[in-house]
């Protein structure tokens, strides 16, 4: 266990990090790194401080023009951010050809990013899958051409859509047969705050309710978390995901600067609840998720709580109640859960446990 070689698919505002994050962790080795534009592959360690330095400011969130051309295989690749495809420039943080990893002496230009990692993964250990989810099913699909080639290891992703996990449910059979271990929803929400419901809900023997209440300060990474801030807006009333793919850079200011910066989400479809349910914590439909995102302070606008309540085993009801101390930030409780799930997933594959586990498979349960 002291030794994991492991990738990062998407170095934007989440893959940076867990990179960054991950140099204070024992035992953990990146390898291999990609964006849209360009893949990174060192078998003996990349040069994380390298890569994190030429990649500052400038993190590929949108496609350039360059991949308007010919992608090697565009249904897989070509629309993962789906219509943020379609918005004139890309994403704010791209500078042209040099957008991202190439920008890095380590990084190669490519057409095929996933495909180059996938032909390296024969001693990748875990592959951290940090890339936009506006297209429902592209981590689906990423994750089953890693079975078609026969990977044997983890896959983790950070994702946050409830109906996402039951499209890596319907994979399962071939992950299994290929020896995957695939770990899904192990963010912050759903991830930690997923696993510490579970922990929360075992003084009881009836799970009444869990509701989970977030807060994000994001004035610092604004400009590094614009591909989650329009996945956020999807949820806003009013506003589903294709509205929020289509959106330009402009309409997205725009709708930030009608709510002074600060938007609030009420009943979001975040896969907790499914996640829950599965490892049989408690029915979806008990699961509320919501929170308020402030990006233009580094304050978090709201404590972040997990509050389960249930009825015990001597017939009391109570309410457990965890939280995040207002000082540790997002990336802090994406990033540390992600590699924690990542490491809990490399002893499972290790010892033969293959398939999709949620962040509550993880903890104690029955
Ligand atoms: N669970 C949580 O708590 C949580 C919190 C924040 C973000 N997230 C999720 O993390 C994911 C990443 O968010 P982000 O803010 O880092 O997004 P981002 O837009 O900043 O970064 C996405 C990265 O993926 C790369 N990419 C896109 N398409 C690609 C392709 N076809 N091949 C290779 N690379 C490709 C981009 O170049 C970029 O580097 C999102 O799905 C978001 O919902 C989850």
């Amino acid at each position: 266990m002291d030794d994991i070689r492991f990738a990062v698919l998407g170095t934007g505002g989440i893959g940076r990090r867990t990179l960054e994050v991950s140099q204070h962790k024992d035992g953990l080795t990146a390898v291999a790194a990609c964006d849209r534009n360009g893949v990174a592959v060192d078998h003996d360690g990349l040069d994380v401080g390298e890569l994190l330095e030429a990649t500052e400011g400038n993190i590929a969130s949108g496609p350039d023009e360059a991949s308007d051309s010919t992608p090697a295989t565009p249904t897989d690749d070509y629309a993962s951010d789906g219509g943020a495809a379609a918005v004139e420039g890309g994403g704010v943080k791209q500078h042209g050809d040099e957008a991202g990893i190439v920008a890095s002496s380590q990084g190669e230009p490519t057409e095929t990013p996933i495909d180059d990692i996938i032909a390296e993964s024969d001693t990748i250990d875990a592959v951290l899958l940090a890339l936009p989810n506006l297209e429902h099913d592209f981590i689906p699909r990423v994750a089953e051409r890693f079975a078609e080639a026969d990977y044997e290891g983890v896959l983790i992703d950070v994702l946050k859509r409830s109906r996402v996990i039951g499209m890596l449910d319907d994979r399962e059979d071939l992950l299994k047969e290929s020896g995957i271990t695939f770990v899904c929803g192990a963010g912050a929400t759903p991830g930690f705050l997923t696993g510490a419901a579970a922990l929360a809900a075992q003084s009881f023997v009836e799970v009444e309710e869990v509701e989970i209440w977030w807060g994000v300060g994001l004035k610092s990474g604004y400009e590094d978390n614009r591909g989650t801030v329009r996945e956020d807006i999807a949820h806003l009333d009013g506003y589903d995901i294709e509205q929020a793919r289509e959106m330009s850079e402009e309409e997205i200011e725009a709708l930030i600067d009608d709510h002074d910066g600060v938007l609030e989400f009420h009943d979001m479809e975040h896969a907790d609840d499914v996640l829950l349910e599965r490892a049989g914590i408690c029915d979806a439909e008990d699961v509320h998720v919501g929170g308020v995102l402030d990006v233009r302070s580094d304050e978090k606008p709201t404590t972040t709580t997990v509050s389960v309540t249930g009825t015990t085993f001597d017939g009391e009801t109570g309410t457990n109640t965890f939280e995040l101390d207002d000082a540790t930030s997002m990336e802090a409780n994406v990033n540390g859960p992600a590699l924690g799930y990542l490491k809990a997933g490399v002893r499972n594959n290790r010892a033969g446990h293959y398939g999709v586990f949620g962040p509550a498979d993880l903890m104690p349960g029955f």
